[in-house]
């Protein structure tokens, strides 16, 4: 692959957004110097600053630029003075299912990983976890997040939760194929004994089984697959479901990887894609610099590999796991001697850029990394 030249679209959004925006476009600027790339940054409003700037939370500027990218970077979105305030009329997550839609951003694509030098982070028993490597299909842009809602006149509330055939299978032969290039073993986590939508999420993945045969295919309901992701989670490959279950399941598997600061994704369709951090705007950290970059880092990774960039996207793999076996580590996974949102970015980049013996990078370690050496 040859020297690129790509604009991308920065969201940067609220609460650590920005925070961890900024190190992970620390990192794709170390990978341009590094293989000579060049990313133009082009910075938009979504979310709540978005709200406050112009009152809309994904304004047309914004959505436009995004179309007009070769990629999206999210940051996150979302303030507590919206989720506090029941009967806001407009809110900022209106603004991410819209972009979201808009951009026919269809599956999700969470990456779990539990990284060896992590084990003892997480909860969960080492033996339990160790090995643990599964990609979640997340569908993004129907069920229950975009049926019709609203109030009855008898003070009631509703949400409708639709599928079509087509949104299933578009999303479903991504899934497929992904497992085909795995370990070939494909999970669908419904609730078929239940919801009708799900009775025919399994119709539709039975009916493409055949055309996938080196992929053996398991049905599980979403009650036992919140329950086996954590009790058994290296049973699990390829993870397909709907969008409510998807956002659920993702989240809780980050208890494998040790923190919901460590989980990228990418969400695909049928144009430009994003890329953004599982995690949300986590408001109580916002200018504390106590944010892990990581997930957002490694989105990035996950954008280098959808331009073709596989290299880069391991160079950038790789100065994350230095980062972990060297424990350059925000507070939630060092608490013994943590490092801030920016260390942690600095750190990955130096890496990146292979600046180790620049005065810079001395300079950084003997300002703000001197626990590490
Ligand atoms: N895609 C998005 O932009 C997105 C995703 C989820 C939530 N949200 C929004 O974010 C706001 C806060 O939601 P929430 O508190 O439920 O979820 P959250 O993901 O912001 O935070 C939940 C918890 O996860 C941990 N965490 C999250 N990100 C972390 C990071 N980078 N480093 C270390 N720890 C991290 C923290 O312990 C935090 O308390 C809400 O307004 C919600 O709507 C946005
Ligand atoms: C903020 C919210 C709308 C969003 C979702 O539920 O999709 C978030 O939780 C996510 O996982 O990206
Ligand atoms: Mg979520």
């Amino acid at each position: 692959m040859g020297v690129l030249s790509k604009k991308i679209t920065v969201l940067a959004g609220d609460g650590i957004g920005p925070e961890v925006c900024r190190e992970a476009l620390k990192v794709l600027d170390a990978v341009a110097e590094r293989f000579g790339h060049e990313f133009e940054y082009d910075h938009q409003l979504m979310g709540a600053c978005a709200i406050d700037a112009t009152g809309n939370p994904l304004p047309d500027a914004t959505l436009q630029a995004c179309y007009h990218a070769d990629a999206v970077l999210l940051g996150a979105i979302g303030d507590p003075k919206y989720d506090n305030d029941p009967s806001a009329p407009v809110r900022p997550e209106q603004g991410l299912l819209r972009l979201r839609k808009s951009l026919g951003l269809f599956a999700n694509i969470r990456p779990v990983t539990a990284y060896d030098v992590l084990l003892d982070h997480s909860p969960l028993r080492a033996e339990r976890i160790q090995g643990t490597d599964m990609l979640i299909f997340r569908e993004l842009t129907g069920g229950i997040y975009f049926g019709q809602k609203g109030r009855t006149e008898d003070g009631s509330a509703y949400d409708h939760c639709t599928y079509s055939r087509e949104e299933i299978e578009r999303i479903a032969r991504l899934a497929f194929q992904a497992a085909e290039t795995r370990r070939g073993h494909l999970t669908l986590v419904d609730k078929a004994n239940v919801l009708e939508t799900s009775r025919l999420w399994r119709e539709v993945v039975q009916q493409l089984a055949p055309e996938y045969p080196a992929v053996q295919v398991d049905y599980l309901f979403v009650d036992n697959a919140a329950m086996q992701v954590i009790l058994n989670p290296k049973q699990f490959d390829v993870i397909l479901t709907e969008n409510m279950f998807g956002d659920i399941i993702s989240d809780e598997a980050s208890v494998i990887a040790g923190s919901l600061g460590l989980l990228p994704s990418a969400s695909v369709g049928s144009s430009v894609a994003l890329f953004e951090p599982i995690h949300g705007s986590y408001p109580q950290a916002a200018g504390k610099g106590i944010a892990n970059p990581i997930a957002t880092i490694l989105s990035v990774a996950m954008l280098l590999e959808h331009f073709g960039l596989l290299q880069e996207a391991d160079t950038v793999r790789a100065a994350v796991q230095k980062a972990l076996h060297d424990g350059v580590l925000t507070p939630e996974l060092n608490a013994d001697q943590p490092h801030t949102t920016e260390q942690v970015g600095s750190y990955i980049a130096f890496q990146v850029a292979e600046r180790l013996e620049s005065p810079l990078y001395r300079e950084n370690i003997e300002v703000g990394l001197s626990t590490i050496i």
